[in-house]
């Protein structure tokens, strides 16, 4: 479990820039009576200076002030949160949110014996508490720790608030494991970063290595353990190294995310919710699941997540031709529409059997400007389009981008779908910890490529939580017909990584099946191969027969008609919620809406058993 950190008392340019450079997620700055009381004015100078990091946060420290005062202070320099350190009350906390409504309020309670239900007074009122010790004549910043054997009732208060409660007083580079021990979400420190009044790039980098357990894939050459890496044509070696800059110069910038957040916002509907689905878990008698609502995303899916941003990136890039594989027809949807809304060209592949099956998604691509590509080789589905995007790319590398739909393909597509996907779960976690009070206890996605999944799983993956990939076994998967990779392939190279394959003895790829077109794929993506021989995530397979059961009980029970692929992911939380206690919770991402199979669904089911 990542632990949070903030570092406090921040007096002077190299400081702070020390600070931002540890990585650490919260810099402090004190505007109370101190040592290290700085002037607003310096804070704003030293952060136009030097930028904070993306997942930064800066925190003004006052001490009982006027409300006019931090107003002038939050005015004059850019802080995210103000932690306020003294006596401050409920209805003070109130008044100063009327006048900073978007402004996030940390609360100091100072330890004393059963202190922890001081907090109570103030839920719902701030978003974080510090619990520090008092001294006669400090308020804070008194490098003396309180009995942290207390730690765990903050924690579990603050937890069933649903926000983080950060531990502060004394804490040293020789002393933050034993606090660790006691768990506590969040860690504050001034003075144990400190050596002769300066802060000491050391101790803070040992810090953040002492708090945070980090998963790092993959490497600088894009591997995953040995899934991943580049195996392609010389012609792409060089357009790959140019969308990794470009990637990494887009990532590292404030301004791209602040319009691709702003996208996902108003044109794509984000935040998508969180919503629980009570009668479908009192029919199952058991866990409760809560359903992460991709599907409510304008085009119906979590596609157009990663298709919005790597359009932004084809711009950045001065590319105005995109191209896109697609098996379901919902990345190809969602890309013919940030064409159209970038005023980009795009070619689509699609395999001539996956235009039989989505006859609809082909006419509304075209509706919305795509010229799309019948692919007739191989098994005409989403592995031949892939191939024929591939065999496109490599003779108009030039002018044309390649805005791949899953977490696969050579580096730095498995990287760079993840990080764009992994607003679904970053969004989730929030609202889970908001509406449940702690995290999940198990998380489900269904995988094709593995993009929903990668970008529901990543955020959560340092964390405490079951995370569950569900494959589609098709017809089952001791039969031919299946698309389970990882339950039956083996290791080989496809579509430029290295990764789990349905193959034969002498590397030809088998032709997967699965009554959906989005999860018919005989790869996947080189980190699901990673993470489930690293055993951080399970991999089970569903049937068609047992995804369509689950699709209608969806239907009739919570009203929500799923795509065929996300009812892999409900039958298998349907599955996983009767073995579990009523005191667990599921929560499942419905990657897409189902009326793109509605079609598919009728050949199966008849049309008569519902009238
Ligand atoms: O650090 C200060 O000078 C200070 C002054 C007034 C209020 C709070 C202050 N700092 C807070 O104290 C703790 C950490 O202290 P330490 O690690 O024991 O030195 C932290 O919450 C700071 O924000």
């Amino acid at each position: 479990m990542n632990t949070l950190l903030k570092f406090c008392g921040m007096t002077n340019y190299e400081d702070y820039s020390k600070a931002v450079d540890s990585g650490v997620d919260y810099i402090g700055f004190i505007f109370a009576k101190s040592k290290r009381r700085v002037n607003p004015h310096d804070v704003h100078k030293w952060v136009k200076g030097k930028p904070k990091k993306r997942h930064q946060k800066l925190v003004g420290v006052f001490v009982n002030e006027t409300i006019e005062t931090i107003v002038e202070v939050i005015h004059a320099c850019p802080i995210q949160v103000v932690q306020l350190h003294g006596l401050e009350t409920a209805k003070y906390i109130t008044e100063l949110k009327s006048s900073l409504p978007a402004m996030k309020i940390f609360k100091t309670v100072h330890h004393k014996q059963s202190g922890h239900r001081e907090l109570k007074d103030f839920k719902g009122y701030v978003d974080g508490y510090i619990i520090d010790t008092k001294t006669e004549d400090m308020w804070g910043g008194s490098g003396i720790a309180f009995n942290w054997e207390s730690v765990p009732l903050y924690t579990a208060e603050a937890m069933e608030q649903g926000i983080p409660c950060f531990i502060a007083g004394g804490v040293k580079v020789s002393n933050i494991k034993e606090l660790m021990n006691y768990e506590p979400a969040g860690i504050d420190v001034s003075s144990g970063i400190e050596e002769m009044g300066m802060k000491d790039e050391r101790k803070m980098k040992q810090m953040v290595e002492l708090t945070k357990e980090k998963y790092q894939a993959p490497d600088s050459l894009g591997r995953f353990g040995k899934f991943g890496g580049k195996y392609v044509p010389e012609t792409l070696m060089h357009a790959l190294e140019e969308l990794e800059d470009a990637f990494e110069a887009a990532i590292a910038d404030e301004k791209f995310f602040e319009e691709l957040h702003r996208e996902w916002e108003r044109y794509s509907g984000r935040p998508t919710p969180l919503t629980e689905a009570g009668r479908l878990s009192s029919y199952l008698g058991g866990a409760n699941i809560y359903l992460k609502r991709e599907d409510l995303n304008h085009t119906g899916a979590h596609k157009i997540n990663n298709a919005i941003a790597q359009a932004l990136l084809a711009k950045r890039m001065g590319k105005n031709q995109i191209i896109a594989e697609t098996g379901a027809g919902q990345h190809g949807v969602a890309s013919a529409t940030v064409a159209a809304r970038f005023g980009l060209t795009c070619k689509v592949f699609m395999g001539e059997e996956d235009m039989k099956r989505q006859e609809l998604n082909v006419f509304r691509m075209r509706l919305l400007g795509a010229e799309v590509i019948p692919v007739i080789s191989g098994g005409k589905t989403l592995k031949d389009a892939t191939n024929e995007a591939i065999r496109h790319w490599v003779s108009h590398v030039e002018d044309t981008f390649y805005l791949i739909g899953s977490a696969v393909g050579p580096h730095p597509y498995p990287k760079m779908v993840r990080e764009f996907q992994s607003v679904i779960g970053r969004e989730s976690k929030e609202q889970f910890i908001k509406e449940v009070g702690k995290l999940p206890d198990e998380i489900i996605a269904c995988v094709g490529g593995g993009s929903n999944a990668i970008g529901m799983f990543y955020p959560f993956i340092e964390d405490d939580v079951s995370l569950i990939g569900v494959e589609a076994a098709g017809k089952g998967v001791d039969t031919n017909e299946h698309a389970a990779t990882l339950t039956k392939g083996s290791v080989g190279v496809l579509h430029g990584s290295m990764s789990y394959l349905l193959q034969d003895e002498w590397g030809n790829i088998i032709e997967p099946y699965s009554i959906s077109a989005g999860l018919d794929y005989p790869g996947i993506g080189p980190e699901h191969s990673y993470l489930r021989d690293q055993g951080r995530v399970t991999y089970e397979s569903v049937t068609d027969a047992e995804a369509l059961e689950a699709l209608q009980v969806l239907c009739q029970y919570e009203g929500i008609l799923p795509a065929i692929e996300s009812a892999h992911a409900v039958a298998h939380a349907m599955k996983r919620a009767r073995e579990l206690g009523s005191d667990a919770k599921i929560l499942v991402c419905l990657s897409g809406r189902g009326d793109k199979d509605v079609h598919t669904i009728q050949g199966v089911l008849g049309g008569n058993e519902y009238e």
